[in-house]
């Protein structure tokens, strides 16, 4: 176990499990700091609103996307990419908030920041498909995935579409490393438990994706 001074007082985060490849932290955020990262994620959306975009086969994605950083991630009928400004808007992406740098700094042990934090929101009935994150210029760094509110049912396999999947309930507060092996991984969510978490009060969950787009 790893005691991190987080100013006030020692938090002592999990160790993780490996599923897949995939690196697993059941419950690395406090109640406290979940609340404290919605807050800092409503000033994000307040900045950079959410879309309900569409894949390049035309079709609206379930989820409400948005993103924080130098980049965000983008689709439209022109395709899947990264994008220095909100596609509404038109405005750079706000800051990626400290708390989550914070995370990120702390789970992977890496000094480079990432350059996108895709905020994605799943409201009833919103799912996402098997697929790889594979939009990004190098895959030699992790991306660290970081869940919030209602329980999702994760979905991880390997580099082959085909290969056997093994899924979990991401609950409020887990932390999962894509990395190594596991960072090109197919990996989706088959459904959400809307209503599950009291975090948000509407019901719904968000999921964070950190990434590092452009080297260097
Ligand atoms: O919502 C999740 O847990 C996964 C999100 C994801 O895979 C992505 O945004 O690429
Ligand atoms: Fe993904």
């Amino acid at each position: 176990m790893e005691a991190e001074k987080t100013g006030r007082t020692a938090v002592t985060r999990p160790e993780g499990v490996e599923i897949r490849g995939f690196r697993y932290f059941p419950g690395w955020l406090s109640p406290e700091e979940q609340t404290a990262l919605v807050e800092a994620l409503r000033g994000v959306a307040a900045e950079a609103p959410f879309v309900q975009p569409e894949t390049p086969g035309g079709r609206k994605m379930s989820v409400r996307m948005t993103s924080a950083g130098r980049l965000g991630w983008v689709t439209d009928r022109r395709g899947y990419r990264y994008e220095p400004c909100h596609p509404v808007t038109g405005r750079p992406w706000p800051p990626v908030p400290g708390m989550v740098l914070d995370l990120w700094r702390a789970v992977t042990g890496l000094v480079r920041a990432p350059d996108c934090c895709l905020v994605n929101f799943y409201g009833e009935g919103a799912k996402m498909g098997l697929h790889q994150d594979r939009d990004e210029g190098d895959f030699g760094f992790p991306v660290v995935s970081v869940s919030l509110g209602d329980e999702a049912l994760f979905r991880m396999g390997g580099t082959d579409r085909a290969d056997r999947t093994e899924s979990v309930w991401l609950k409020s507060g887990d932390v999962v490393v894509m990395g190594g092996a596991a960072r090109l991984a197919f990996h989706g969510i088959d459904r959400v438990r809307h209503g599950s978490s009291r975090l948000l009060p509407q019901g719904g969950r968000i999921n964070l994706t950190l990434r590092v787009v452009q080297v260097p």
